[in-house]
């Protein structure tokens, strides 16, 4: 049986730039990435990006600025977990990004997004991101340096039916 665990992802644009974080321990070490994590039990998804955006970078976003932009599902070959990975976008935020335990962020132009040092499924559904699409990707790895398979399509509508 597989044990569906959902996380966040939030990214912070402005509109040359686009706020990353190095992950300085633990799972994808050493990979820039957006900021996020876990949802805790009986927290709410949106509480859970804020919450772990100001952890990780202590920059400040309101619940109603972040945009639910894309669901990522990730599996990986022998394991029974599948990362079920709510992505957002927010431009209205507060703060200066400051270097944590966790994570040092660092904002990037648009054409210089580190895709070499970031996981490999980034640069399959990034273009959508950039293009402000909403987008469904389903990935799975063997290991955390290839994939295997994926299917990755624009969506109309992140509601879920
Ligand atoms: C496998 O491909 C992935 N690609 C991208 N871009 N992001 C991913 C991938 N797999 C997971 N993620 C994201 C989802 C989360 O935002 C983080 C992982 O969260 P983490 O394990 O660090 O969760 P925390 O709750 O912060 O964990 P600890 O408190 O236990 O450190 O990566």
């Amino acid at each position: 049986m597989i044990l569906n665990k959902v996380y966040t992802l939030v990214f912070l644009r402005n509109e040359q730039q686009i706020l990353l974080g190095l992950k300085k321990r633990g799972f994808g070490v050493n990979k820039w990435n957006g900021f996020g994590g876990k949802v805790e039990p009986k927290e709410e998804i949106l509480d859970a990006a804020v919450r772990e955006l100001k952890e990780e970078c202590c920059m400040s976003v309101r619940k109603h600025n972040l945009k639910n932009i894309g669901n990522l599902q990730f599996t990986f070959e022998g394991e029974a977990l599948m990362m079920d990975v709510r992505v957002f976008s927010a431009t209205s935020f507060v703060g200066d990004p400051e270097e944590t335990e966790e994570m040092l962020p660092k904002w990037f132009d648009y054409d210089k997004i580190p895709f070499e040092d970031m996981w490999l499924d980034d640069k399959l559904w990034f273009p959508y991101l950039l293009k402000d699409k909403l987008f469904y990707g389903r990935f799975h790895y063997q290991g955390y340096d290839k994939i295997l398979n994926y299917t990755i399509q624009e969506l109309n509508s992140m509601e879920r039916k």
